[in-house]
């Protein structure tokens, strides 16, 4: 840094509005090194943020608050959880500084992370509680009591000696491994298909990388839903190992990154942000279920961990390796293009075979007189598999008891009076709730319009649970969902029962479909395949296939083979018929046709604008002027489309309104350097005061 000492101690130089004196170093060394500030100057360019907030990103969230000391902690902690989008709380946050500071803080800090316990903000902010309070009242914060979390237990003694790899696993392998030796930047996509082992893969790599003294970052989407593959890494490198966790509380997150840092562990696995890990000697970074919209930042900065992770190991000489059963579009793209070198597992373990699929045509069940959620073919195959002691997996995409409370006299349905959506019923504390802002209302009995009796519509996992309890009694069911997770039982404690119980049905939401391995699963029902299907938006078939090939994939894992049952309203659609016959191949050709004549990403580049505001009609102005700055900076530039204003998915959250461009365009710096310029601009236009706009590369929300 520069070290400008005043010749006389006090009087600043002619240049004071530039450079200012440092006052005093906060650490005795740098806590970002030379490259990790390289990333931060490419980070602020590519994702249009600061180089302070790419920098704030790269380091354990209070890290800037006060020197991190592990604190011991009680067995139930309260828990202040983030109950606006992190968006509005930055935006919040920028209104406190002055006033409440300390409010401030806070805000900021669960813009990051979403939730910590309380004491541990008071103690790394220096906010008081009544601070954290405070913004309970606001609405802005939820103070909830939690269990701790418990490290997953990193036993080393588990593994049942080393890893004998499959042929066809050998061979993927044998040509990897040059590449982590080779110590050149490499780019490769593992498409592997459910059940062909790339865990062992990963796992012989980061051996590899070992033995040569590199060190290996592996990401996965979520840890919660992969504590079998977190056991797995723990059997094998025990002590040698972070996990970054998303549950971590703030002192342990700092400690586990001081681990990292000190390099007394060389392999790290953890969600997006352990990207950012600070091995010393990165060998190898794996992205495990490459495809997963966790991977991308919705906050600032918003960055895709595989774009971060590509920069990484180009200025390592390491090797990027992104696995997948069904590689995003984007990245088998790259792989037809040669920009990624593509290896395939096309088999299962051991021969093992993938299941087949029945569908269920929802439509003629109807007819038949069958409005349940459970076909006649389903409860066939389930019936069959309880019989022979087989367990099953039902899969709903949904969370919730009851979706919508409708009046059955006059139609009134209820709505959250921040956001522009229906608020859906939650019998496990009686409320109806928003899931953008977190308003919640007691149930009513009765219609506050007219008095008329209230109905219960669409299927959610409890009212399921009541189907089957009804067709299939004394049968147990355990049901698993953000509900009932959250109540008291972790994931964990859920999945272990079902193993070692062998209760013959798991029913749940998004929490059942990837990463399981249970080798007596023998059925999977897919129990509403449409719904993500008809949102409008490009990668709708894309969520869709993925989701079904995954959880069809959880099926027929061991000795015993499987199959699945998926039900559909329209059982003619191309992409379910695909999923079904787990058909990537032509799911892929058939989808980069569509966004080639679409102009959608990955063929074309996609910058999206979102603005947002109190005032619909100044955030609508706003994005005209936005759009009218753009088209004239863009004038003669043939390759760019700009798209909109138009509302966002759901227009109103927490009663500000969002609108958003779209800047189709082949992502150059010169375009970039225009969008960043235009934000700029129109944060400083008076006129356009109250409305804020950030802009988004490759974004994931439309
Ligand atoms: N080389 C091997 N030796 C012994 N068992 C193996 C080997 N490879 C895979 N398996 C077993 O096969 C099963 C599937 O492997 P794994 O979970 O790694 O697959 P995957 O490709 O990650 O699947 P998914 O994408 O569905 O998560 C596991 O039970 C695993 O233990
Ligand atoms: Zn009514
Ligand atoms: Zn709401």
């Amino acid at each position: 840094m520069l070290s400008v000492t005043p010749d006389d101690g006090t009087k600043p130089p002619d240049d004071a509005r530039v450079l200012k004196y440092i006052d005093a170093a906060l650490d005795a060394s740098p806590v970002l090194g030379a490259e990790q500030l390289k990333l931060a100057l490419w980070m602020s360019d590519r994702f249009f943020c600061t180089v302070y907030d790419a920098a704030k990103a790269m380091l354990p969230a209070g890290m800037w608050f006060k020197d991190g000391v592990r604190r011991s902690r009680d067995k139930t902690v309260t828990m202040a959880v983030l109950d606006i989008p992190a968006e509005e709380a930055l935006i919040l946050a920028g209104q406190k500084k002055k006033k409440a500071p300390q409010q401030a803080h806070i805000l900021e800090l669960l813009s990051q992370i979403g939730a910590a316990d309380v004491k541990e903000i008071t103690y790394f902010t220096g906010a008081s509680r009544r601070s954290v309070k405070a913004l309970a009242d606001l609405g802005a914060v939820a103070l909830e009591e939690r269990e701790v979390f418990r490290r997953p237990e990193v036993k080393s003694s588990t593994a049942d000696g080393p890893i004998v790899l499959s042929p066809a696993q050998q061979a993927v392998f044998d040509s990897l491994k040059q590449f982590v030796k080779a110590g050149a930047p490499e780019a490769a996509l593992l498409y592997g298909v459910t059940g062909s082992g790339k865990t062992s893969v990963y796992i012989r790599l980061i051996e590899e990388a070992l033995k040569s003294g590199r060190d290996a970052v592996v990401l996965v989407p979520e840890i919660a839903l992969t504590p079998q593959m977190i056991a797995t890494f723990g059997a094998y490198f025990g002590d040698n190992i972070a996990v970054l966790h998303s549950a971590l509380g703030i002192g342990e997150r700092y400690d586990e990154w001081r681990r990292i840092n000190s390099g007394l562990v060389h392999v790290v696995v953890g969600t997006r942000s352990a990207v950012f890990a600070p091995v010393k000697n990165l060998g190898l970074l794996i992205i495990d279920e490459e495809q997963e919209h966790t991977y991308k930042s919705e906050n600032t900065p918003r960055y895709h961990a595989r774009d971060i992770a590509k920069f990484r190991c180009v200025s390592a000489g390491a090797l990027l390796l992104l696995g997948s059963a069904t590689p995003s579009v984007e990245s088998m793209y790259s792989a037809s293009s040669g920009k990624y070198r593509l290896f395939r597992l096309d088999n299962r373990y051991n021969a093992r075979e993938l299941p087949p699929v029945l569908i269920a045509d929802m439509k003629k069940e109807l007819k038949n007189g069958n409005g349940g959620s459970i076909s006649t073919l389903l409860l066939n195959e389930l019936r069959d598999n309880i019989e022979r002691g087989e367990q099953s997996i039902l899969f709903l995409n949904r969370r919730g008891a009851s979706t919508l409370i409708a009046c059955g006299e006059c139609g009134y349905t209820f709505t959250c009076p921040r956001c522009s959506v229906s608020v859906t019923y939650h019998s496990a504390n009686r409320r109806l709730m928003c899931h953008y802002c977190g308003y919640s209302e007691p149930a009513r009995d009765s219609c506050p319009d007219c008095g008329g009796k209230l109905k219960y519509i669409g299927t959610g996992t409890q009212k399921v649970e009541e189907e089957l309890e009804a067709l299939l009694p004394g049968v147990g069911v355990i049901r698993m969902d953000t509900d009932t997770v959250s109540l008291s039982n972790t994931h964990e404690e859920h999945l272990t029962r079902f193993r070692e119980k062998k209760v013959p049905i798991l029913l749940g939401t998004q929490m059942v479909a990837k990463g399981l391995d249970f080798e007596n699963v023998t059925l999977v029902g897919v129990l509403s395949a449409d719904q993500m299907l008809y949102i409008s938006d490009y990668r709708a078939h894309e969520r869709t296939f993925s989701l079904i090939t995954q959880v069809v994939g959880r099926s027929g894992r061991g000795m015993k083979p499987g199959r699945a049952v998926i039900q559909t309203f329209t059982p003619e659609n191309e992409v379910i018929r695909l999923a079904a016959r787990q058909d990537y191949d032509s799911f892929y050709i058939r989808e980069i046709e569509l966004r080639r004549l679409a102009g959608s990403p990955p063929v074309f580049d996609l910058i999206s604008l979102t603005a947002s505001g109190a005032d619909e009609i100044g955030v609508m102005r706003g994005c005209m002027k936005l759009r009218a700055a753009l088209e004239n900076y863009f004038r003669g530039l043939g390759d760019v489309r700009l798209l909109g204003p138009a509302p966002a998915a759901v227009a109103k959250v927490n009663n500000r309104y969002r609108y958003r461009l779209s800047v189709c365009c082949r992502n150059s710096r010169q375009v970039r350097d225009t969008v960043a310029h235009v934000v700029r601009e129109f944060a400083k236009d008076k006129e356009c005061r109250g409305v804020h706009v950030y802009a988004d590369a490759d974004p994931y929300e439309l």
